[in-house]
């Protein structure tokens, strides 16, 4: 049987120290697959950028297994959780591109982490890719002379570029008007099924709930639900 790519047991997790700790997940249980778009809703504060860090080797966790491609992550080493966060992308709301760098500089950035491409082979992958994106005239556009849905197309490229198995996008609509938002979606689904890759977002945006083939609702620390997308319901 095909093995998750990401395999939350038990997970729990708190932050702060001595009388302040506070416990904000409760027994977490998820198993995303190959290939799967799953959506994370809930309301502000019910722990979803928490398990989003944590699946990206952001911060270790605490209690329970959490296993990505094979390897736990909760309790794990510094270096270990250095290793992990080099095979995913992350997309976040704030497209968090770097101001004095051009677009394709940028996306060069997201393939430097691997550190074993030439500049040149960077430079001709990277201007590859904004190019299926569209964005082939904007190669040397600094992100202040870029809209935000292309800021954010920008972002989705640098995440993408390196062929991550897992994609990690924390409310990367949320900055968008609705037709930069939707544009932004189907590329992730379109480059999602060209690479296939595994994507875990979080969204407060319904009008994007359709891309997934599964929505997780979070609700004050628990996962409440574990449903099926809206087209296969
Ligand atoms: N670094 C931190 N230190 C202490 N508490 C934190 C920290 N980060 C998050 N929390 C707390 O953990 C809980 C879950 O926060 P989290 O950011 O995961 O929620 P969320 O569902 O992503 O919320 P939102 O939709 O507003 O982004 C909240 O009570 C929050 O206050």
């Amino acid at each position: 049987m095909q093995q998750p790519v990401i395999h939350i047991q038990h997970l729990n997790h708190y932050f702060g120290e001595g009388e302040l700790r506070k416990q904000v997940l409760f027994d977490i249980n998820l198993e995303i697959f190959a290939g799967e778009i799953v959506i994370m809703t809930g309301s502000s504060g019910s722990g979803k950028t928490t398990i989003l860090t944590l699946v990206g080797g952001l911060r270790s966790a605490h209690s329970g297994s959490l296993k990505v491609l094979g390897q736990e992550l909760c309790q794990a080493t510094s270096q270990q959780l250095v290793q992990a966060r080099r095979r995913n992308g992350y997309i976040f709301q704030a497209h968090n591109l770097h101001c004095s760098l051009t677009a394709l500089q940028n996306v060069c950035m997201g393939l430097e982490v691997h550190g074993n491409l030439s500049r040149t082979k960077m430079q001709h992958r990277a201007a590859q890719i904004l190019a299926e994106v569209g964005l082939g005239d904007c190669l040397h556009y600094y992100p202040d002379n870029l809209s935000g849905g292309q800021k954010q197309r920008v972002a989705i490229t640098r995440a993408l570029v390196s062929y991550p198995q897992i994609v990690l996008a924390d409310e990367p609509t949320a900055a968008l008007d609705s037709k930069s938002g939707r544009n932004v979606v189907n590329l992730m689904q379109q480059i999602a099924q060209e690479q296939s890759c595994t994507i875990l977002m979080v969204t407060h945006d319904n009008r994007i709930l359709d891309i997934a083939d599964r929505i997780v609702h979070m609700e004050d620390g628990t996962l409440s639900s574990n449903t099926l997308s809206l087209d296969a319901a």
